[in-house]
């Protein structure tokens, strides 16, 4: 059953070097502040103003980095994801106090990434780890401002425009859905983080185009996750989303002074604010009835995340210098109130119809199987269970005509079924025989009028072509050997004969086939296709790709990229105010080393062996996890081929189902084990190469310092002259540092973190596929200048 829960708060303070140390107070175990202010001297002697504020939160994060912020915040919620329950994560504080930071980071800097972009790679690393279910990462990304709902997702165009052109609406549930939202499907992290930046380039577009201040919008970051089971029947599908809340800034209007367009904007924000802590009020009071989530569209979208069905936790964001403590305050307040909302998240599960009525196709067959089972060990092979055949259909139409006629007939009653086509077939001959019985009437009245018919030439030559009509179809052989009141024999009639009966039936069939037929129609098997590559969608090969790329960028012997100074001299005192050019660098770098920089070429040294010794055990460990990975290669073949022979079976067996064996579960079982310890290696890894780039960059330091030293030394030493051996050295250094630069960066981003290929990737190909739009937005944005030139 599902509990109720209040909404989880975290207070994170940003960072200063002018922190109100004498008036903000955090408790030991960070979980309490107290504020103090002393009363102010324009108060007079009486007076009542507060001085002293306690707040008590679920957690405090004072100087927190963007990792242990996601630790605290992050988890919990994201396991509900995985499982089924929505989550809602929201950054609240004053302007500048550091929501956008938490919530994206600094899209730039993979170390500096907020809450949004790690729990993408979360969310994926989870699908990756979960190979017995199915997901569908889908996401969708808004911005509400000043009222007005942006898809930053949707077209550029329309974001130039300003006119978002997205509704809210409630269903049938009465939950709030958004009409009009694009929302795309990610397969890969990359995939996703690219939305993300995609999102982040149209609103600063947007931004510039029509004048706005991004800190006064709040942006929805929205991961869609749809998941059903691989393993057991797929009919079920869990349903939920995780909201990734940046809100706008609330400021107090009189501090910030703002007039005009800001003015206007400032009260939206203050509005859609006070309308939120509206709703947070009244979900405190356990006395109301009525939530007022329809005052704007901030509290209508989030309705869910406020006093709805999911996990919510709220980052209070503030700022502890003395000039912000007011704002602190009332953010703490707020963030207090917050902290009554009570939430119940529950299970999103729905059934899919399609698969539901597989799995009763499905259920029915095994039924069957099992009654004709039951039949034949009972002696009952004869009994007919399916419906039944033309052929059959003509044969019990003897039997029940021949019971009809004779009275000694007996007809062998073997299952339900059969009774009801008897019956059937006993309507049919009844109608047949109520028809031709009135036909019969209606001739024998024309041949008692015969003399009348044989002065009407037309009305005989009609009878003529009615009899012989009717003896092409075998119906009113009124000499016929036979049935009743001179009916053709039943079994002569064939395709004509019991029209109404046999033929009505047939035409039923026949619409029935032609259903059937529809139902396998090219299109069904287009959407069974279709379906079949959502399937496939859901399986994004993160995993894989992400292991391609640590061996791709396995350690690199960097030591080589940034050279010592090529050449020098050896006697510069000798050389000293003489005209002779001066000595060759290398020979006085060689002496330099040994005299004025032997103390810095000496820590060179160490920290070069240091870094050798690193390498060493990186490769080692870089070893150990490449073979694990040969491993998981080797078993994802085994499951591929596995699954390719399935492919074949369950198609005969049960349509398109995806039923796995028990084989390949224990393969997926171990691929999750070989995962998880590849993991555990890839992170001790990971922590070598961290050691790596950190030595790396002493060793860089050292060099550069011994470098410069040298240089200036040698400048002093011989000023602008050129060196014995003719050449300068120092341009042709320069060029080459500035290029192995950029080759050591990318060699310590993917040392530093593996992980971070995918939020580089995004990024880069973010800004190349959003800078043309980009451009051109720019470009209209000019043009009404020139134009006016
Ligand atoms: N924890 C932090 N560590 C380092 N820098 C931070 C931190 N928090 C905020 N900053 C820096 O402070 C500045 C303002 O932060 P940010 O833009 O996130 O504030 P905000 O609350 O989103 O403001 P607004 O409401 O105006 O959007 C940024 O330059 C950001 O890099």
């Amino acid at each position: 059953m599902s509990k109720s829960k209040h909404v989880r708060v975290v207070v994170r303070t940003r960072p200063s070097a002018e922190l109100a140390d004498h008036m903000v107070k955090f408790t030991p175990d960070r979980k309490a502040v107290h504020i103090h202010i002393p009363k102010s001297i324009e108060g007079g002697f009486i007076n009542n103003q507060q001085e002293d504020w306690d707040f008590r939160f679920d957690n405090l994060l004072h100087n927190a980095s963007q990792e242990a912020v996601y630790d605290e915040c992050v988890n919990s919620v994201m396991k509900g994801l995985l499982d089924g329950y929505n989550g809602t994560i929201m950054a609240y504080g004053q302007t500048g106090a550091g929501k956008t930071f938490t919530m994206t980071g600094a899209s730039e800097n993979y170390k500096h990434r907020g809450l949004i972009p790690r729990s993408i790679s979360q969310v994926f690393r989870e699908i990756n780890d979960r190979p017995q279910l199915s997901y569908t990462a889908r996401i969708s990304y808004i911005e509400i401002y000043n009222e007005q709902m942006v898809d930053l997702l949707g077209t550029i165009p329309e974001v130039v425009k300003g006119d978002g052109g997205l509704n809210v609406v409630e269903d049938q549930n009465g939950t709030a859905q958004i009409k009009g939202l694009t929302v795309r499907v990610a397969n890969t992290e990359e995939e996703a983080l690219s939305y993300l930046f995609e999102g982040e380039t149209t609103r600063s577009i947007a931004e510039h185009q029509l004048n706005r201040n991004s800190s006064r919008s709040h942006c929805i970051f929205t991961i869609w996750l749809e998941s059903r089971s691989r393993v057991e029947s797929s009919e079920k599908v869990l349903y939920s989303k995780l909201n990734l809340v940046d809100l706008a800034g609330s400021e107090r209007l009189s501090k910030t002074q703002t007039t005009g367009v800001s003015l206007r904007e400032a009260m939206y924000i203050n509005k859609s604010l006070t309308f939120l802590e509206q709703v947070i009020i009244a979900l405190a009071d356990k006395k109301r009835g009525h939530i007022p989530y329809r005052q704007s569209k901030l509290t209508n979208v989030l309705r869910d995340a406020l006093g709805g069905n999911c996990n919510t936790l709220m980052i209070a964001n503030i700022r502890c210098e003395r000039e912000y403590i007011e704002e602190t305050i009332s953010t703490l307040r707020f963030a207090t109130r917050m902290m009554c909302v009570t939430n119940t998240p529950e299970l999103n599960v729905q059934y899919d119809p399609v698969a539901l009525i597989k799995k009763y196709e499905r259920e029915i067959r095994e039924l069957k199987q099992e009654l004709s089972m039951h039949d034949t060990l009972s002696n009952r092979s004869h009994v007919q269970h399916e419906p039944f055949t033309e052929p059959q259909r003509l044969e019990l139409q003897k039997q029940v005509k021949n019971f009809l006629e004779n009275e000694d007939e007996e007809l062998e009653i073997v299952s339900l079924r059969q009774v009801k086509e008897i019956f059937h077939q006993m309507r049919v001959l009844y109608k047949t025989l109520e028809q031709e019985n009135e036909d019969w009437q209606r001739i024998h009245k024309n041949s008692i009028a015969g003399t009348s018919a044989k002065e009407e030439p037309h009305d005989t030559a009609q009878q003529g072509q009615r009899t012989s009509d009717d003896r092409e179809d075998g119906v009113g052989d009124l000499e016929g050997n036979g049935f009743g009141v001179g009916l053709a024999p039943i079994v002569g009639r064939g395709a004509g004969g019991l029209a109404g009966g046999i033929g009505g039936v047939r035409a039923k069939d026949k619409h029935r086939k032609s259903r059937v037929s529809l139902q396998t129609s090219p299109y069904t098997v287009r959407q069974d296709a279709e379906d079949d590559d959502a399937r496939s969608e859901t399986m994004p090969d993160g995993a894989t790709s992400t292991y391609r790329h640590m061996e791709m960028l396995a350690p690199a012997d960097l030591s080589g990229l940034l050279p010592l100074p090529g050449q020098g001299g050896a006697t510069a005192a000798a050389h000293n105010k003489s005209l002779a050019p001066p000595p060759s660098r290398a020979e006085e770098f060689e002496a330099f080393k040994r005299g004025r920089g032997a103390d810095m070429s000496r820590i060179l040294a160490e920290n070069k062996t240091i870094l050798k010794d690193k390498r060493r055990i990186a490769k080692e460990s870089a070893e150990s996890v490449n073979e694990l990975k040969k491993r998981i290669d080797a078993l994802k073949e085994s499951i591929d081929r596995k699954r390719a022979g399935r492919g074949i079976g369950a198609e005969v067996q049960s349509g398109d189902e995806i039923i796995i064996d028990e084989e390949e579960y224990v393969f997926l079982n171990s691929l999750k084990r070989l995962k998880e310890e590849y993991r555990t290696q890839f992170d001790s890894l990971r922590s070598v190469r961290a050691d790596i780039e950190y030595c790396s960059r002493l060793v860089d330091q050292c060099r550069q310092k011994l470098m410069t030293e040298f240089e200036q030394w040698y400048e002093a030493q011989y000023g602008g002259q050129i060196p014995e051996d003719g050449s300068d050295g120092q341009v042709e250094d320069m060029m080459d540092i500035g290029e192995k630069f950029d080759r050591l960066q990318m060699a310590r981003m993917s040392q530093e973190d593996p992980d971070s290929l995918p939020f580089y990737n995004a990024r880069k190909n973010s800004v190349r596929k959003t800078q043309k739009p980009y451009i051109f937005a720019i470009q209209k944005l000019l043009m009404p200048t020139k134009a006016g030139l």
